[in-house]
């Protein structure tokens, strides 16, 4: 039996039009499947957290196995819900705008193909799974619901401070993100809140300590990618080499770079070719802390809960069980 969770909204509606494909495909194969909608924000961490722990208590042996369809994000609220990673197994149909995950693993563009290869998988790829800790909290995320966000989140593609998250944040929150999508230039909504935030930001000390040991500090940054795959937002390879079953985090430290030559700089990231700008540095640890001069807006995969001026991130090695 798999245990289907769609998020319609994924990329503006793409979401529920996949589905509708793929689910004759299941049918025809007399696959036992449940399929749910997500209904909101945090809705899908709900929906796992109510599925894991009501079948995994039931049989001591039993493994969940879920579809996801979605983007990033869609992944990342599933995580959130996960009481066993060892008894837990996720096949992936990327069906959101920046799919950087799906990227890095070179899944096929066809989602039956996907679905074909999910199904016909019998020893899941493991890959490390991040786990981003807030030791301190600020303000919160209007995407949010009611009630205390957690302080432990996991992600399974990266978490950032400062500027990407701030660009992640407005996207959550930007009406125009929906249109832009529908018109097919979703892309176009990161783009032009890049170049806004990118105006607005203002560049604050940062100390990195790796694995309790060494110290950087960064008088001034504009932004840190922790990363467990090479690409973020969309197609940013910023940790070009990064190995997701290393056990490590890799770091993209971009620091005291005048605002102009970011923009020469960024676009040279989709090649992985920005680490020649001085001021763009890269690091690896299985352990990192993070200490910003103020608080910052925080990303896991793209989603955003709340400011802070203090994370700790580690990596959890090969604790994802992915059907590929
Ligand atoms: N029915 C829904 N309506 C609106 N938002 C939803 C719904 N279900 C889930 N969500 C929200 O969608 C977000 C996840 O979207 P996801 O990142 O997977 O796709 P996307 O936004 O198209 O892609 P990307 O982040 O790559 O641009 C989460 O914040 C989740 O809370």
């Amino acid at each position: 039996m798999y245990y289907i969770i769609v998020n319609p909204a994924s990329k503006s509606g793409r979401g529920a039009k996949i589905w509708s494909e793929l689910q004759p495909v299941l049918d025809k194969k007399e696959i036992a499947y449940k399929v749910f909608f997500s209904k909101g924000v945090e809705h899908i961490t709900k929906l796992v957290r109510d599925l894991s722990t009501s079948l995994l208590k039931a049989e001591s042996d039993f493994i969940l196995k879920l579809i996801v369809l979605g983007g990033d994000g869609t992944l990342n609220e599933t995580l959130q819900g996960i009481s066993d990673f060892n008894r837990v197994q996720i096949g992936y149909i990327p069906t959101g705008s920046s799919n950087d995950m799906a990227r890095d693993l070179g899944l096929p563009r066809n989602p039956c193909e996907i679905l074909e290869n999910i199904l016909s998988c019998t020893e899941p790829v493991l890959m490390d799974l991040g786990c981003l800790t807030y030791d301190q909290t600020a303000g919160r995320s209007g995407g949010q619901t009611d009630g205390q966000p957690a302080l432990k989140r996991y992600f399974s593609v990266s978490t950032g401070i400062g500027f990407d998250a701030a660009v992640c944040q407005e996207a959550l929150v930007s009406r125009f993100k929906n249109i832009l999508n529908k018109l097919g230039f979703g892309k176009l909504t990161y783009l032009s809140i890049a170049l806004k935030q990118l105006l607005l930001a203002r560049k604050v000390a940062c100390t990195i300590t790796l694995d309790d040991e060494r110290q950087i500090n960064l008088p001034k940054f504009l932004f840190i990618a922790s990363m467990i795959h090479q690409y973020e937002g969309g197609g940013f390879k910023f940790c070009p080499g990064a190995d997701f079953r290393d056990g490590l985090i890799d770091i993209c430290a971009v620091g005291n770079i005048p605002k102009w030559l970011i923009l020469i700089a960024l676009p040279t990231a989709f090649s992985g070719e920005h680490y020649r700008f001085e001021g763009i540095d890269r690091y690896s640890a299985s352990k990192i802390h993070l200490e910003t001069s103020v608080p910052l807006w925080v990303h896991t995969d793209g989603e955003v809960t709340m400011k802070s001026s203090s994370i700790t991130i580690t990596c959890e090695q090969k604790k994802l069980h992915f059907l590929i």
